[in-house]
């Protein structure tokens, strides 16, 4: 384990943005984003659930536009860095350009942990744009950690100064976790840095970013209350107890972060974000997190039960940007032909 202050970044205004349907207001975010910045945030990350451009029919209307989000919150951010998502495909260097004029100081490129090539242009142009650029590795559990190290050392060849395993469904376990970190820690330069995302289908999001920073993460992702796709992330406030616990260094203070996370995001939540029958499944199944609300969706339109929906997606082995085949799925077990 390094020695070094563990950079946290925040996603409840990001990946929390699935969970919410999409609809934060722009005064929601305003208010989050002072109260993260207050607590000490590193990094806050905005957008819809699916990063710049995120907003369609296939992944979700937004309440606002990504401009007017990143407008909100600049001007409340004093210390932190602002932080965008981007997916090669659904966003463009475009629209990269267009948040950079709202300060954005990290861009996280983001594809499926096979297909790192796609992300070459958007890294490249990041970095000679001066940009805090990391390289993230969607549905990491998919592949073995020999397989990921090849796709971080991809992301490190195009300019990445920090490449994530992300482990979009939760997945995994600790010892999955521990595996995949050592092995893109030994493998990437020391200049750049390992992250890990977490989420908390199977319970596992405090501990699998605990022994993430043991096996050599220098940042983690968190979310006020655990806002996030499927049962959530990992909770920033958990996450910093356990940190003082176990005398990690980490920025952020406890209190503040707790007070934001019980008086801003919990009376905010639309539902309850936590392991119940469906968000178990998805870590159980191996499904990405933000087909929760589609399943749940397609589930009642077409009268069939979310969590078969949710298993037969992880049989069918489907992945982020294939949200159109949730119906497909529905649509098959609805009419018996599964
Ligand atoms: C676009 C996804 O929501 C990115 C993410 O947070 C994940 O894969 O997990
Ligand atoms: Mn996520």
């Amino acid at each position: 384990m390094n020695n070094h202050k563990i950079i946290l970044t925040d996603v409840t205004m990001r990946d929390g943005m699935h969970a919410m349907a999409h609809q934060f207001s722009t005064d929601d975010m305003a208010i989050i984003a002072q109260a993260l910045d207050e607590a000490g945030m590193d990094i806050i990350e905005v957008t819809h659930g699916d990063g710049l451009g995120g907003h369609s029919l296939q992944y979700g209307l937004a309440k606002h536009t990504d401009a007017e989000y990143l407008e909100a919150v600049s001007s409340k951010i004093k210390k932190a860095k602002l932080s965008v998502l981007l997916i090669p495909g659904i966003g463009t260097i475009h629209d990269l350009k267009a948040a950079m004029k709202y300060g954005i100081k990290t861009v996280r490129v983001c594809t499926h942990c096979t297909e790192a090539d796609v992300s070459a242009q958007h890294i490249a142009f990041a970095r000679e744009n001066g940009l805090d650029t990391v390289g993230f590795l969607m549905m990491c559990h998919m592949i073995s950690p020999a397989e990921l190290v090849k796709q971080a050392k991809l992301m490190e060849s195009y300019g990445a100064n920090c490449v994530y395993a992300t482990d979009s469904s939760g997945n995994l376990t600790p010892a999955g976790v521990t595996a995949r970190i050592s092995a893109l820690r030994e493998a990437l330069s020391p200049a750049v840095q390992v992250g890990f995302h977490a989420h908390e289908n199977l319970s596992l999001s405090v501990a699998n970013s605990i022994a993430a920073i043991e096996a050599g993460a220098g940042r983690i992702d968190v979310s006020l209350a655990g806002l996030g796709a499927g049962a959530g992330n990992t909770p920033a406030e958990a996450l910093v107890a356990v940190c003082r616990k176990l005398e990690i260094p980490v920025g952020a203070d406890l209190y503040k972060l707790a007070d934001a996370a019980d008086k801003l995001v919990r009376p905010r939540m639309t539902h309850p974000v936590q392991v119940d029958g469906k968000s178990l499944m998805i870590g159980y199944a191996g499904v990405y997190s933000s087909f929760l609300l589609h399943a749940e969706r397609a589930a009642a339109r077409y009268g069939v039960d979310t969590r078969d929906i949710l298993l037969e997606l992880g049989r069918r082995k489907m992945v982020g940007g294939q949200e159109d085949m949730i119906i497909d799925v529905a649509l098959d077990i609805a009419n018996h032909v599964r």
